[in-house]
Order: C-alpha cells, then structure tokens, then sequence
C-alpha cells in the first residue's frame, strides 16, 4: 500500500496531526497538505518539512492515503472538485469531519471508496489525544490497519461500531478538551477573585489540572473514589462539592454533551 499521505486542509487539526506523525518519525516527504491559505503552508512547511500545495489535487496526486480535514460547511464542495482523482486513485480516505456521514464522503467523491471517519482532539498536537474511528463498508483489514496506524501518531484509538455514535464520540472527546479549558478557564478566574494574584492563580490552577488528569489515568480508582479521597468529611472540598451539585453541574454537562451531539446531526443534514 502507498504510504503517501494527502491532508485536504491544513488548519488546527491537521496541523496537530501532522505534527503528530512527524514526531512519530513519519517522512514528511510523504506528507502533503493542501490549504489555500498561503501563511498556513508556510508555517506548515517551516515546522513540520512536509510540501504544502494551495490546491487539492496537487496534494493528492500518487496519495494513497487522503485526509479530509475541512470544515463540514465546505465538504461537499472539496469532495465533488477531488472526486474524478479519487476514482482514478481507488485512494484510503479519512475524514475527520464533525457530523459528517461515511455515506455522504461516499456518495460526493463518487461512489465505491473506502471510507473511515475519524473523530480525534487536538491534544494529538502532544500525542496525546484520543480518536474515535467508524469503518465505512469498503474499508478492509488493510484499510482499518493504516487508517488505525495514522491516527495511533495522535494519541490511543477506540473502533466504534455503529456510526450513529460517532456524533457522541464527537461530542464526548471531540469537543472535550475545551471543556476542560472552560473550567480551567472559570478556576483561574475564581482565584483571582479571591485575592491571588494572576501568575500564582495560574501555576495553581494548571498543575491542578495535570495532577488530576495524572491520578484519572494512572492510578486504580476511578474519578469518584479518587473525589472522595479529596472530600474530608464537614471539610472545605465538600463545601464547593456541594455548591456545584446544588448547581445542577451533572444535568448541565449532560445538556451541554447532548448539544454538541444533536449539532453533529444538524452538520451533516445542513451541509447534504
Ligand atoms: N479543532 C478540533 O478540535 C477538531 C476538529 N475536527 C474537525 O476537523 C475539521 C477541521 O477543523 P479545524 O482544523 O478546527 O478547522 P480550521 O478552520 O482550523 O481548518 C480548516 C482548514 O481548511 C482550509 N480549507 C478551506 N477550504 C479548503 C479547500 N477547498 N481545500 C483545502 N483546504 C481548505 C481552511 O483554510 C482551514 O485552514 C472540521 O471538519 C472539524 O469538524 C475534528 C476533531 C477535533
Ligand atoms: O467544534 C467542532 O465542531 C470541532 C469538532 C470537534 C471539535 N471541534
């Protein structure tokens, strides 16, 4: 199998994928990326070494391997322009597109391919992301294996069996890491109101996140007895506990998650 790989975009995510490859030892002369804005391949080709092309049919030309990686709103359109080269090619292709069905890249670049659709997060930048990943029905073994090995530069991987929960994944892990942002984001905010000044607010706050992360996944409890170590009985843990469960904290990140869900369903009717 060819192991050139085309990125079809080259904004935030492909930028944490690519990285992510090439600090995996991926040959960045095996790695194209179209993007038509010229500062974005500059910065490409200056940090990563791999060619960047303004158009996507430069990228893709030989490409065993193409990465969709537009925004929904415009797939479509990307799809139709590069589909006479994907029949030529009979390529890979992996979209990581939110919302967007393995069908509908199917049936824009013509019908027949293989398809996988990919969900990853941005700490892939670091290797440390996630990726949920859907076969579509003309993916085989080999396919599944190199679509797997791409996206294990980015961090672990989950197969997912049934498609319908790819818009979970994508709301779940996706989307998550801003999640963490925002609290990190309302942590720093609450200890400058309580009187610690801004560097101090934020050496605290990022380090909390860290250790915490650290302890979720290095250590056998899970996240509530790893909680209830924390929580002294009467003590002051508990009184913020308190606070955020009087809140309703679960039934928003359980709205919130469900939002971005439901929106993953909106992206793909909105942009057929
Ligand atoms: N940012 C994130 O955390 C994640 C994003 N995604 C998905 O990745 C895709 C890209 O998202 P981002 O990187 O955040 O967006 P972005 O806007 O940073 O990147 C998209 C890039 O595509 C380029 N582009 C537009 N039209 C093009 C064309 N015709 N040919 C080639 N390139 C073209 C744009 O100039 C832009 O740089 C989206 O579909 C999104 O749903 C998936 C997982 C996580
Ligand atoms: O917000 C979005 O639509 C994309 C998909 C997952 C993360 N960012």
């Amino acid at each position: 199998m060819n192991h050139d790989i085309a990125f079809i975009g080259g904004g935030n995510m492909a930028r944490s994928l690519i990285g992510g490859l090439v600090a995996r030892g991926h040959a960045p002369a095996a790695i194209r990326v179209a993007e038509p804005v010229a500062a974005l391949r500059a910065a490409l080709q200056a940090d990563f070494g791999v060619t960047a092309c303004e158009h996507g049919a430069q990228a893709v030309a030989g490409a065993g391997t193409w990465v969709l990686a537009v925004k929904p709103q415009v797939m479509r359109a990307v799809c139709e322009e590069l589909a006479p080269l994907a029949q030529a090619q009979r390529t890979l292709v992996v979209s990581i597109a939110a919302g967007i069905t393995t069908a509908q890249i199917d049936r824009w670049l013509g019908c027949g391919l293989p398809v996988v659709r990919a969900m990853p997060n941005t700490p892939a930048l670091l290797g440390a992301g996630v990726t949920g990943l859907y076969a579509g029905p003309a993916v085989d073994a080999a396919g599944r294996d190199f679509a797997q090995a791409l996206l294990s530069a980015a961090g672990t991987t989950v197969w997912i069996d049934s498609e319908a929960q790819m818009d979970a994944v994508t709301a779940v892990s996706g989307s998550g890491p801003a999640y963490v942002f925002l609290l990190a984001e309302a942590m720093v905010d609450a200890a400058q109101r309580e009187g610690l000044p801004p560097e101090a607010a934020r050496a605290l706050v990022l380090q909390t996140v860290l250790g915490a992360a650290r302890m979720l996944t290095e250590s056998d409890a899970d996240a509530s007895e790893l909680r209830r170590r924390v929580t002294s009985p009467g003590g002051t843990t508990q009184a913020a506990i308190e606070t955020f469960e009087a809140g309703g904290l679960r039934a928003l990140v359980a709205a919130a998650i469900h939002a971005a869900r439901v929106r993953g369903a909106e992206l793909s009717a909105a942009n057929d």
